[in-house]
């Protein structure tokens, strides 16, 4: 491919004490494309997600994202400049309605001036509408406009994993990061789920790179696949390639063996 990466990620690594967690690991991801971060229990993938968020600094290599380096910002920082994620253990503001979970993405990037909402200036509560009515459009799409006065912890898990991605979304970034964005659903939410990731992608122009430990999920709709193992990337390629790879195969029995054992 021809374009520059929007994200590149170069040799990036992080050591904890003796642990090389992630180590040389290196990534491109062009605008617009699906890619699978995918290998066994403890290779390293939400460490990675942690790299790229600004929750871990790395200790070795560089990150890139759209012509920045992101070593060193802070997570907001980098939410700001056009990555969200969401997270392996589902992190929602459990206590508010659901419509206000989606509304606290808009809050960190809302254009009314601070002065203008101490005041309850008319552009506050302009700002204040807008930003409903963008929510609840938000909400539309992923289905959850009916519960909006709901609880968030009263959801259903299926429900809350797509208020979590629906929040993300909300900040208007162009890297999605989704961390096992099925865990927990049946098959007939992740069917559903993988209809919604590509509908979401297609219409606000998305890149995304998504954590995933169901093969079906990861091998329908990503172009490409990275796999980690022992904090290491082992193979990128498509599909097909990666299912066939003896090294992908070879991680994967491991794990079987590690927990038939265990
Ligand atoms: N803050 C930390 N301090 C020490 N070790 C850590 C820290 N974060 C991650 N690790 C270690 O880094 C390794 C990779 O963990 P990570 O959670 O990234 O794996 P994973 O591929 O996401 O696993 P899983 O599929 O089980 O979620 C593990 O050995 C983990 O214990």
């Amino acid at each position: 491919m021809a374009s520059k990466p929007l994200l590149h990620v170069q040799g990036a690594g992080i050591q904890f004490g003796g642990l090389k967690a992630v180590s040389g690991i290196n990534i491109e991801i062009h605008q617009g494309e699906l890619i699978g971060l995918i290998g066994p229990n403890g290779a390293g993938k939400t460490t990675t997600f942690n790299l790229l968020t600004g929750v871990y600094v790395p200790t070795e290599g560089d990150i890139w994202f759209d012509g920045k380096r992101l070593n060193g910002l802070l997570p907001y920082q980098i939410t700001r400049g056009g990555i969200s994620r969401t997270f392996q253990n589902i992190r929602l503001f459990n206590e508010l309605s659901v419509l206000d979970n989606v509304k606290v993405a808009y809050h960190s990037l809302a254009k009314h001036s601070i002065l203008s909402s101490i005041l309850r200036l008319p552009s506050y509560f302009k700002g204040e509408e807008e930003m409903e009515e963008k929510a609840i459009q938000f909400l539309k799409i992923f289905k959850l406009d009916h519960l909006r006065d709901e609880v968030a912890k009263n959801l259903p898990y299926g429900q809350q994993r797509r208020l979590e991605i629906a929040r993300a979304l909300a900040a208007g970034p162009k890297l999605l990061l989704l961390d096992e964005p099925a865990a927990g659903m049946n098959p007939q939410e992740t069917a559903e789920l993988m209809d919604l990731i590509a509908f979401i992608r297609k219409e606000f122009n998305l890149t995304i790179l998504l954590i995933e430990h169901d093969m079906k999920l990861v091998m329908g709709i990503c172009e490409r696949i990275y796999v980690l193992d022992h904090g290491q990337l082992i193979a990128d390629g498509e599909p097909d390639f990666i299912q066939n790879h003896p090294k992908v195969i070879e991680a994967y029995l491991g794990e079987e063996v590690e927990s038939a054992n265990a």
